[in-house]
This record gives C-alpha cells, structure tokens and sequence, in this order.
C-alpha cells in the first residue's frame, strides 16, 4: 500500500485530506508541524509527503530543505494556502515536487499525488536498473577453490543466514559477498559497504546506526546510519575485524534483536538487514586475544567462506590474464594484446604477493611495456621475481 505524510498545522484540514486519501487507498500518517513532520520522515520511508507552507516552529520551506537531505527520493508536494503561492513556486525551485493551493481542488491534487507516486516509482526502478547495469563482475576461475566458493554461495545466497568471508588482501572477499547479495532475494534492495578499518573508532557507531542531531560536536544534522540504509537488503562489513569492542556490542544487539538506535537517540529502528562480514585477520585468535567478541563471531560466521590466495590457486591464472587482457584492451580502446605460453607458464609461476589486483597490475604493465605480443622476456623484464 502506498504511504502518504500529511503536514499541516490545522487539524480539520489534516483531517479531511486523511479521509479523502484513505478513501482513496493510501496509507496516511499525520503531522502537526515541521517538526514532528521531520521526526516521521526521519523515521519511515514513504512515498509522497504533503507539507503546508505557513506552519509554527519548522515551516514548510524548512522541512523540504531538511528532508530532500535527509532521503532526496521522496517527492515532496507543498499546500500553498493564501498569500503563499510565491513561496509554492520558490519551493518547486528548490526541489518541491509540485505544489497544490488551498482549498485543494479534490482532481488536481489526487493527480499530483498520482504522478508524483509514478516519478517515485520510476527513481526506483532506475535504481534497481542501474544496479543491474552496474552488475558485479563475473568470478573467474575454474580451480576447485573457486569451485566450491561458487557451490557454496549459490545455497546460501537465497537463505538469510549470515556469512563470514576470509581471506587475504584483494582475494576477492568483496566479490563473493556482492555475489551472495546478487543471487539472494534481497537483490532488489541495496547492498551497503561499511569498511570498519577506514572509519575512526569513535565514529563507527554513528556510520553504522546514525545519530540524532546534536548528539555529539560534529553531530549538526540527524544522520541514517548503514544499518537503516540497508533495511531491505544486504550489509557488507568489511574489515570486520578492525571494529571497536564498543561498536562490537552494538552490533551483536543490533544481530540479536533486529533493531537498532541511533546514537543520542532512545527509540528503537526495527531494521531488515542481512549481514556478510569479511576480513583478512584470524578472528579466533583476535578472539583469544580479547580483542574480538566470541559470541559475536558466532553471530556473524554461520557460514564461513575462505578465499584462497592467487598462489593457492595457480589453475585460475591463465584465466584470469586473459580476462584482465580484456578489460584492458576495451579500457583503452585498443585490441586484446596476446600472450605467449611461456610467458603465461611463467606468470602462473610466479610467487605473487598481493593477489588479483597486483596481478591486474602487472598485466596493465605487460600490455603497455611488451611489443606487438607478450614474451617471456617481458615477464622477466618487467615482472620482478619473487
Ligand atoms: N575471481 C575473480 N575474478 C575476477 N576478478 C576478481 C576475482 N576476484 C577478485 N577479483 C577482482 O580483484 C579485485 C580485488 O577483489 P576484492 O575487492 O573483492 O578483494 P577483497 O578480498 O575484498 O580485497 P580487500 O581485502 O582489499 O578488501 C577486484 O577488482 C575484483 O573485481
């Protein structure tokens, strides 16, 4: 059903739009003025919000400027009463949807509603569309690593059951949760990524569950944490390892119970949120270590997936080079360079380090550096040995 907020500082006019638009089918909440309006939007999604101008406390015009901040896909439709219909108009400018005047005509104002349900719909499926255009990359590899990682992922992707990925830097850990998330029922929802080694430990509380305005310094405006955003779909934590004991305990509540709060705030977000975690450490022994939670690692790994490393799986290197030969040739516009066998022997040979993306690298190099073909001679040249 969709969902529809009314905002208005006067009760019979909140009342008579209620009825018509139940009437009607829509689901309607109502607010008394900017504030509480801004409290509800902060809180549900819906999908159209009629906001009067001249209203105590937050007015019309600040409500829109805070919300299309807060959640830009929401068509706001303004009720321009007497005298306000320059500010209606200044507020189309400023992202309003449209505006309708008081008293509403009953047509004009359940067509606006209509088409601004419609638009909504459309930014929706344009963003699901674009997620498709933007579809992960394929996983390359035939060696039975890659093999069972692809078994694995095909029966659990359509459960809820929560996955931890192992594995180290640039294995591919990233890929096999966007492929879980892909091939799961959830694939119509985002995939949210949260790398909890590259946010400062006192603000990944608020990355993860938001903050209420105010309730810290730098807290200037209310935020929706990572959690929230991914309600309906999926929430990569990578790094996992790297979060604070603090954040640990919130998230496991956050695991246990479904809901969340944000920080300086008291109410509780029931969020729908499955959660692939990686990381490249050993949580056993970060776990013995006292510096990471047993209960939450159990939490977190009810499946547990380890990608094995480039040199654990030479059989995907030939595969892989030519993949990368590929995508470089089309990047630059040219046509796929070749390779010679010894050159490729040599490649899968070598002792790689730092996994696909130095092993992306390095055949970027060969194409740009090598002649007409890849030799052997460029891989020795221009591969350093190991
Ligand atoms: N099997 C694969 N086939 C093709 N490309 C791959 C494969 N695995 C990884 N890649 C590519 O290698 C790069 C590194 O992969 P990814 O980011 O998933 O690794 P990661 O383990 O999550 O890395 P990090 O530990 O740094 O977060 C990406 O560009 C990814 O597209």
């Amino acid at each position: 059903m969709s969902t529809i907020l009314i905002i208005d500082d006067e009760k019979a006019i909140r009342k008579t739009l209620n009825e018509i638009l139940t009437f009607e089918g829509y689901k309607v909440t109502e607010a008394s003025d900017g504030e509480e309006g801004l409290k509800v939007f902060g809180s549900t999604v819906f999908d159209v919000v009629l906001c009067d101008i001249k209203m105590p406390k937050v007015d019309g015009i600040e409500f829109l400027v805070k919300a299309t901040e807060l959640n830009p896909d929401v068509p706001i439709i303004m009720i321009s009463g007497h005298g306000t219909i320059e500010t209606a108009v200044d507020a189309v400018k400023k992202g309003a949807f449209d505006y309708i005047s008081k008293p509403p005509d009953l047509n004009r104002m359940l067509i606006t509603i209509r088409n601004a349900m419609d638009r909504n719909q459309l930014s929706k499926e344009t963003r699901t569309l674009k997620r498709k255009v933007g579809r992960i990359q394929e996983m390359i590899g035939e060696s039975e690593g890659i093999a069972r990682i692809k078994d694995t992922i095909e029966k659990v992707a359509p459960t809820d059951a929560r996955v931890l990925v192992t594995g180290e830097n640039g294995v591919g850990k990233e890929m096999v949760a966007r492929w879980i998330h892909e091939k799961s029922n959830r694939n119509g929802g985002p995939i949210v990524e949260v790398n909890c080694a590259a946010i400062p430990g006192e603000l990944i509380e608020s990355e993860l569950f938001g903050h209420e305005k105010g309730s810290f310094t730098s807290a200037i405006k209310q935020r929706i944490g990572k959690f929230e955003q991914a309600s309906g779909g999926t929430l990569f934590l990578d790094e996992v390892g790297d979060m604070s004991l603090s954040a640990q305990a919130k998230v496991l509540r956050a695991l246990q119970e479904g809901k969340i709060t944000r920080v300086g705030g008291d109410k509780e977000i029931s969020v729908d949120v499955r959660v692939v975690a990686a990381t490249n450490k050993d949580l056993l022994k970060e776990v013995e270590e006292k510096n990471f939670r047993l209960d939450l690692y159990h939490r977190l790994g009810v499946i547990l997936i380890h990608v094995p490393s480039l040199n654990e799986r030479r059989d995907d290197i030939p595969l892989l080079v030519d993949k990368f030969l590929g995508d470089i040739a089309s990047e630059y516009g040219q046509a796929k360079k070749g390779i010679d066998k010894k050159a490729m022997d040599a490649l899968q040979r070598h002792n790689w380090s730092g996994n696909i993306r130095e092993l992306r690298n390095v055949v970027e190099r060969l194409v740009i550096l090598s002649g007409k073909s890849i030799m052997l001679e460029d891989v020795n040249n221009y591969v350093l040995p190991r």
